[in-house]
């Protein structure tokens, strides 16, 4: 079996991280007073190895799939939204779609398996691995070999980017039912109970919730055994969450910054993280999702998210909303006068 998941990523550069730090505290500002701004655009200096970052290039690729515990009456939402939304990401109607636009960035859209058939669209490739998902209350997500095509796919979206010059990859995801999956995969990684972690995703009321907990539940006492991390996206995932994984490490392994979008992409983010623990400072977390087991994922990823804006849609729209804030670092940096060149007093010393 090809483990290219496991092969090693590109570090980041200390001499540019050190020497992006003294530029920022020798900008006309008191060191410090642009706060994570500053240490936005240091970081990007060491991923990229440039003094002069950028976040103008950006790639965006959202993975879509339907999810086999759909049967379990787990979602606010009818399945067949998931290949609807598709051709609406297609058609520019999206959200997300909007927000690329809007932001010059080139998207892709993934299908990975849908139960609706999609007309063949022009604008969405098509990476089908079967309809849907195994039911994970009842079988496992995924056989080996799908388990393989999803990672595959997720890198080959990179491998796209990385081929345009990409400087900054925005990975989203569209799955009816998949806060079910990704809260299993937390609910296991954080040795966490599903009444703690389970919460609405779509909208369901609390009724809802309390059967999606016990779905999930369900689905981790079936496969009790699975605790290596790649064993628990295959028994207890979905396609889109095993194609953002295989994206987050790709990412890393060839040098692209990543902005890591809500609830689906953290837990895709953690679960990357602990196949490869070497690409955490490949995936800044771009904003906390309103979807309430969001924060324990955060924590597990010992980061501060950049914005907080009570946002739950998925898509990777959140991550999408982040990008200016990671042009605007950049744009400090690269373009602020320092205190020498403006003729401003230093602090004293
Ligand atoms: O990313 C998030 O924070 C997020 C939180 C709640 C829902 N979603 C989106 O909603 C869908 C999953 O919700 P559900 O209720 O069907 O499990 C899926 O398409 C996600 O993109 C996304
Ligand atoms: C309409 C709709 C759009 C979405 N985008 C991501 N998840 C979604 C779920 C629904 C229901």
């Amino acid at each position: 079996m090809d483990n290219w998941y496991l092969d090693g990523v590109v570090a980041p550069s200390e001499k540019h991280r050190n020497k992006a730090l003294a530029w920022q505290n020798q900008l006309t500002k008191p060191a410090g007073s642009l706060g994570r701004l500053e240490s936005l655009a240091v970081e990007l200096a060491a991923l990229q190895h440039n003094l002069h970052p950028s976040a103008a290039r950006v790639a965006m690729a959202v993975f879509a799939a339907d999810q086999g515990v759909c049967a379990e009456s787990v979602s606010a939402f009818p399945q067949a939204v998931t290949a609807q939304m598709v051709a609406n990401f297609a058609g520019g109607g999206a959200a997300i779609s909007v927000l690329a636009k809007s932001l010059g960035a080139s998207l892709e859209v993934i299908n990975l398996g849908t139960v609706q058939p999609t007309a063949a669209l022009p604008q969405v490739i098509d990476a089908t691995i079967a309809p849907q998902s195994g039911n994970i209350a009842r079988a496992a997500a995924m056989t080996h070999e799908q388990l393989q095509l999803a990672l595959a796919a997720g890198r080959a979206a990179v491998q796209r980017a990385q081929a345009n010059n990409t400087d900054l990859f925005v990975a989203g995801e569209m799955g009816i039912g998949n806060t079910t999956t990704a809260t299993a995969m937390l609910c296991r990684l954080l040795e966490v109970d599903p009444a703690l972690l389970a919460g609405p995703g779509t909208g369901l009321d609390s009724a809802g919730v309390s059967h999606k907990a016990r779905v999930i539940e369900q689905a981790l006492n079936l496969h009790a055994q699975a605790r290596d991390p790649v064993e628990v996206l295959r028994c207890l995932g979905g396609f889109e969450t095993a194609a953002l994984v295989g994206a987050y490490i790709a990412c890393a392994q060839t040098g692209i910054a990543v902005l890591v979008d809500g609830f689906i992409c953290t837990a895709a983010a953690l679960l990357a993280s602990r196949i490869n623990p070497a690409i955490v400072p490949w995936l800044i977390l771009s904003h906390a999702s309103a979807e309430p087991g969001h924060r324990l994922a955060v924590e597990a990823m010992g980061q501060v998210p950049l914005l907080d804006l009570g946002l739950r849609l998925g898509e990777g729209s959140g991550a999408a909303v982040a990008v200016p804030l990671v042009r605007l670092a950049c744009d400090l940096h690269n373009g602020m006068a320092t205190f020498a060149e403006a003729g401003v007093a230093d602090k004293a010393r």
